[in-house]
């Protein structure tokens, strides 16, 4: 805790009444009169508290406003904190254990680009189609069931790859699927997307099965083991142990071109569900949950969105919320276009009667009537507005600082300190970052100290904000929070659970090991520094032939294009060059990606699309090369 004490700070056991409501901003000022203090002395303790650049119109927020009355003694209200993220929370139903039924597991597949996912995936989906109707044609709702051919349990597949509903989901810690098949061609072994696909897979915690694919370009049994070898070998390097390495991940073995050994890896899927218990409730009593997966505007339709069911059934006239938008259930499709009445936990439907389109990722619950949607919305809006206040705060608060900053300059100084920060985009000095140590006694805290408070370059260094001795308290997390720091705790064995659980999300780490500490320290310098990207192409298109369409009284250039290689997204990044790859005449995004008349949300390899490009850039022919682009961020270090 920091030493504070110009009278009003003083701590005593007692806690004193607030006879105010604390206000979600209030100017220093204000707060001194409320407080009946003087404002300087209230400038001076806030300083002390890690606030810089104060001055009497610097705007507290109310987190800022509870800690300084927290320090000045005063009992603060318990309030549930809400954000625009967990609103939805309180509606949720818990699960009734009794209730709780067997589900299809979820599954998404992740792996290498050119490795074989979508060649699966259409595997999968035709196989579905013939056996369930024959000659139907399934339609992209984001998400389809199969039946396994031999045991007849239902697997639900994630239809496109490393799919966005997922990643966006995986962003937030919740888990939309619950196995993770990677795939790793058997020419190949493992790439660097494989690895990314790793490291996906071990923070998402899911279950994971390896597919090693187009065994087929290896008819010798022999040639088939020794790259099985490699395979095996190069996925204990990064941590995979397979079962044929003592390990207990699945490995099968397929090719889903002549379709060999793709019932055992549906099997596979179906025997670590069934190890799993994977179970939801649906009683006719429960209230859905789900998410969205895919979601577009259909010509003379309207908005429609695909829902894959987490929990409940989900029956026509459903009230379902999701993000600002909700639904009265007016219709629902499966993948095979036919109309359902129910869809059951793990099912994906089409759904019809949205207000406004739902975003991908996004949570839904259902909810008892339009009117209490509407209330949830308008609070959802509400907090929004106030989270956009905080940050046009924040803005203003930064204003405010750099002004007082400027005015101590003069003339000529002032004009070069603001076009440096104009070239070099950053104020003075390197970034701090800033760390709270805390160990088992003071010896060591010095310790930890001098060996890492030297640590950064140019672009950043290591700011120690407190060294002290014990288990982190309330007043630490507290500063960590107002400090945005990390909290080092050497030699302190056991912390309690709100420590390390603590609700400020502070990173609280542990070392008994100085050297592993100074690593981890590196580190967070390291993540700390600014982010540099370089390009790296995805997908290549050949650009054909040039159509017009007339809009309205506008006539409106489209990019006929073939897919030479890759996956293209509607809004990816794309450059197009002309005559050789150096002449980049365009750099922009995919306004609009079409199949025929159909939106489309991905094409890929030898389909062929219809693009326009963002900022109306229509001086494209044909003959043109676009290449598809990522920004890719490029490994720092100190
Ligand atoms: N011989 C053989 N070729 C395959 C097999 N699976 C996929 N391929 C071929 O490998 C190439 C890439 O397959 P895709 O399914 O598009 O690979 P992907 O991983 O989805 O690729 P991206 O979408 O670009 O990430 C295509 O030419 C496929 O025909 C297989 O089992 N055997």
């Amino acid at each position: 805790m920091i030493a504070l004490g110009q009278g009003t700070m003083q701590k005593s056991n007692k806690l004193k009444e607030l006879n105010f409501t604390i206000p979600n901003f209030i100017s220093v000022t204000n707060l001194a009169n409320l407080l009946n203090c003087r404002i300087q002395t209230l400038i001076n303790d806030l300083a002390k508290l890690g606030f810089k650049d104060i001055s009497n119109d610097y705007i507290l927020t109310k987190e800022y406003t509870e800690l300084i009355l927290q320090e000045y003694n005063y009992h603060i209200p318990e309030t549930v904190v809400q954000d625009c993220q967990n609103i939805y929370d309180e509606l949720k139903q818990s699960s009734n254990p009794k209730a709780l039924k067997r589900r299809p597991p979820i599954v998404t597949i992740l792996g290498h680009v050119d490795h074989g996912k979508t060649t699966i995936i259409d595997y999968l989906r035709n196989s579905s189609v013939v056996k369930q109707e024959h000659g139907g044609i399934t339609q992209h709702i984001g998400a389809f069931q199969v039946t396994t051919p031999v045991t007849k349990q239902k697997i639900t597949f994630l239809d496109t790859p490393g799919h966005a509903a997922f990643l966006k989901m995986r962003e937030r810690g919740a888990n939309i699927t619950d196995i993770i098949v990677l795939v790793i061609s058997m020419e190949d072994s493992i790439k660097p997307q494989t690895v990314e696909a790793i490291k996906h897979i071990k923070n998402s915690g899911n279950e994971l099965i390896v597919a090693i694919t187009k065994i087929d370009k290896f008819p010798r049994l022999e040639d088939r083991k020794k790259k099985l070898t490699k395979i095996i070998n190069d996925l204990m390097q990064h941590g995979i142990m397979v079962e044929d390495n003592g390990g207990d991940i699945q490995l099968v073995q397929i090719s889903a071109k002549t379709g060999e050994n793709m019932e055992n890896l549906e099997e596979s899927i179906v025997s670590l569900s069934e190890i799993m218990d994977i179970r939801s409730e649906n009683l006719p009593s429960t209230m859905v949950q789900g998410w969205i997966v895919e979601s577009k505007i259909k010509n003379k339709v309207g908005n429609i969105a695909t829902v894959l069911i987490k929990k409940g059934a989900l029956k026509k006239g459903d009230i379902l919320l999701c993000g600002n938008t909700y639904c009265r259930v007016k219709n629902m499709t499966n993948n095979n276009n036919k109309p359902v009445t129910q869809a059951l936990p793990a099912e994906a439907v089409e759904v019809l009667g949205w207000k406004d389109l739902p975003n991908v990722g996004d949570e839904i619950i259902q909810v008892k009537n339009e009117a209490v949607a509407k209330k949830y919305i308008n609070k959802r809006i509400a907090l929004l507005e106030l989270e956009n206040k905080v940050k046009s705060v924040e803005q203003y608060n930064e204003n405010r600082a750099m002004e007082l900053h400027n005015t101590v300059l003069t003339g000529q100084d002032k004009l070069e300190v603001n076009e440096l920060n104009k070239e070099n985009n950053i104020n003075s000095g390197p970034k701090e970052v800033n760390f709270i140590i805390k160990t088992d006694v003071s010896g060591s805290a010095e310790a930890v100290k001098e060996s890492i408070e030297h640590l950064g370059n140019d672009e950043v260094k290591c700011n120690i904000i407190s060294t002290s001795v014990g288990v982190p308290t309330e007043g630490d997390l507290k500063m960590a929070n107002l400090t945005s720091s990390t909290i080092i705790c050497f030699n302190l064995d056991k912390l309690p659970n709100e420590v390390i659980n603590n609700k400020f999300n502070i990173p609280i780490k542990r070392y008994n090991v100085i050297y592993k500490l100074i690593e981890d320290v590196i580190d967070i310098l390291v993540k700390n520094m600014k982010q540099i990207f370089e390009k790296k192409i995805i997908a290549t298109l050949e650009l054909r032939e040039v159509f017009e369409y007339r809009l309205k009284k506008k006539i409106i250039k489209i990019a006929g294009c073939k897919v030479s290689n890759g996956e293209v997204k509607r809004n990816a990044k794309v450059q197009i060059t002309r005559n050789s790859d150096d002449n980049i005449i365009y750099e922009g995004q995919i306004q609009t990606l079409k199949h025929g008349k159909d939106e489309i949300a991905t094409t890929n390899k030898g389909h062929e699309c219809g693009i326009t490009f963002t900022n109306n850039f229509e001086n494209f022919q044909a003959g043109d090369k676009i290449s598809v682009y990522e920004l890719v961020e490029v490994a720092r270090h100190l």
